[in-house]
């Protein structure tokens, strides 16, 4: 195992440095031209808008929003767009690296993007969210196109916004161009299974990881905080599986019942935004004590940075699978990698979502439809095939699984650089 001392550095305060750092060690196992690595630590370019918003009482709002792209050298940019009030450059930027290792990853033909909205769409009506969403998809429109940059859903975005954002480009374009965008409802484009598929992918990378460590499902815990597109969907994928899922949550606290929860009695954040910390369950909890349960398995699937040094030494989980993008600091990495608690990293978990995108894309572009069993089955081998060519390198060097995903990735990234050309 290659450890690095923890250090006395403060934390990375944005996901760009940790973003960076994970490149870094990657790269140190790898013969990669240096150069490629420089290039690779930037992104091509950061576009910043501004949406004016005029709100139901009549008065005038701006809201900023960006999109990153990070890089394209195995096809078009690729990654979702959030609704957040947290939303900052340099989020976007570190979220859009993590999209090109990711499609690398699942060896999709695209590259990475993140873009974003500075906005709590909690205060949004949905008149307003429609008409900040067709704004947003008229500023970005000379970025993005099927076959250039294609948006898709994240936090605080759903199917709704996509289907708003394809019909603004559309109406511009003066015909119907559903590949511009992914997450889209069926009826219009959209894929069947897209919503559920991050959560489904962090389900079959937990049990694959389960299995991996030879435990048995009907004996697993979990604990998985936030309850939205991908942490109840992963929750609902294990508690199928027979996994008791001890612990959800939302922005507001935790219910926690030893025995297991129902989860499909509990309502996830697209049915009910907030309904979690309000059910009728055995105890509560805050949303740190959810992270630090003795539990096997802790599924992190909110927001960004919540392992951090501060509870890394508290966590008690045997095994931690990353459902959100980015929610374990570089120096939380390090210590969980001293306390030999493995952490299967965001970029193959949750690859889900971007995997049945690019699956939407072709739908798309092919003008034809798969069935919800196709896009199970084809999710399904896509993930296995990711999650094995991971576990070689795993079992074949002494790394960390965060390493050994980032090998695989950067690998494909720097043979596709090397052979293009691009660089210098
Ligand atoms: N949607 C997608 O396709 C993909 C999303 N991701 C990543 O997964 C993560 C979650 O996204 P997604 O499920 O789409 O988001 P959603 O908006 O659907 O759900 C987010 C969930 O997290 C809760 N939450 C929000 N803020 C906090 C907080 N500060 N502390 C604890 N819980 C909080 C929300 O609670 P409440 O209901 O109260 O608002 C909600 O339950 C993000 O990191 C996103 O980038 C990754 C791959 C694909
Ligand atoms: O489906 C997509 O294109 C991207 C989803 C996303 O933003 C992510 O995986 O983080």
């Amino acid at each position: 195992m290659t450890t690095t001392e923890p250090t006395s550095e403060p934390e990375p305060e944005s996901a760009v440095e940790t973003a960076r750092r994970q490149l870094e060690r990657a790269a140190a196992h790898l013969d990669v031209d240096e150069g490629i690595v420089e290039r690779l630590r930037h992104p091509t370019s950061v576009y910043r808008v501004t949406i004016p918003l005029e709100r139901d009482d009549g008065s005038r709002e701006m809201f900023t929003g960006y999109r990153a792209h990070h890089d394209s050298v195995r096809g078009p940019y690729k990654g979702g767009l959030r609704y957040h009030p947290g939303v900052t450059e340099e989020e976007c930027v570190g979220l859009s690296m993590w999209m090109t290792w990711k499609c690398a990853v699942m060896d999709l033909p695209f590259g990475g993007a993140k873009g974003g909205v500075v906005v709590d769409p909690k205060e949004l009506s949905k008149d307003e969210t429609e008409r900040l969403t067709r704004r947003l998809a008229e500023e970005l429109r000379p970025v993005i196109g099927p076959m250039k940059d294609i948006p898709a859903p994240d936090m605080g975005t759903g199917p709704q916004e996509m289907a708003w954002f394809m019909d603004a480009y559309s109406m511009q374009q003066g015909e119907t161009e559903p590949g511009v965008v992914t997450g889209k409802p069926p009826v219009v484009g959209g894929s069947y299974g897209r919503e559920r598929a991050p959560g489904r992918s962090v389900g079959i990378v937990a049990r694959e990881a389960i299995e991996y460590y030879d435990w048995d499902m009907e004996d697993t815990t979990v604990a998985v905080q936030g309850f939205g597109s991908v942490g109840a969907n992963a929750a609902r994928y294990l508690d199928n599986l027979g996994a008791s899922i001890v612990a959800v949550s939302d922005i507001d606290g935790a219910i926690y019942d030893p025995d297991g929860l129902d989860t499909t009695d509990v309502e996830d954040h697209d049915e009910t935004p907030g309904m979690v910390s309000g059910y009728d369950a055995p105890e509560t909890l805050s949303n740190d004590e959810l992270l630090e349960l003795d539990v096997d398995v802790l599924i992190p699937a909110a927001i960004g940075n919540v392992l951090t040094a501060e509870n890394a030494r508290d966590v008690s989980a045997n095994l931690i699978v990353e459902g959100a993008n980015g929610p374990t600091t570089s120096t939380a990495d390090q210590i969980f990698e001293e306390r030999e608690i493995p952490v299967i990293p965001d970029i193959i978990a949750n690859a889900g979502g971007v995997t049945v995108s690019y699956f939407e894309w072709l739908q798309d572009i092919n003008r034809r439809k798969w069935s919800l069993e196709r896009v199970h089955e084809e999710l399904e081998d896509e993930m296995l095939q990711a999650w094995n060519a991971i576990r070689e390198e795993y079992d074949a060097r002494d790394v960390t699984w965060r390493d050994a995903t980032y090998i695989v990735a950067l690998s494909r990234i720097a043979d596709a650089h090397d052979v293009r050309g691009l660089w210098p």
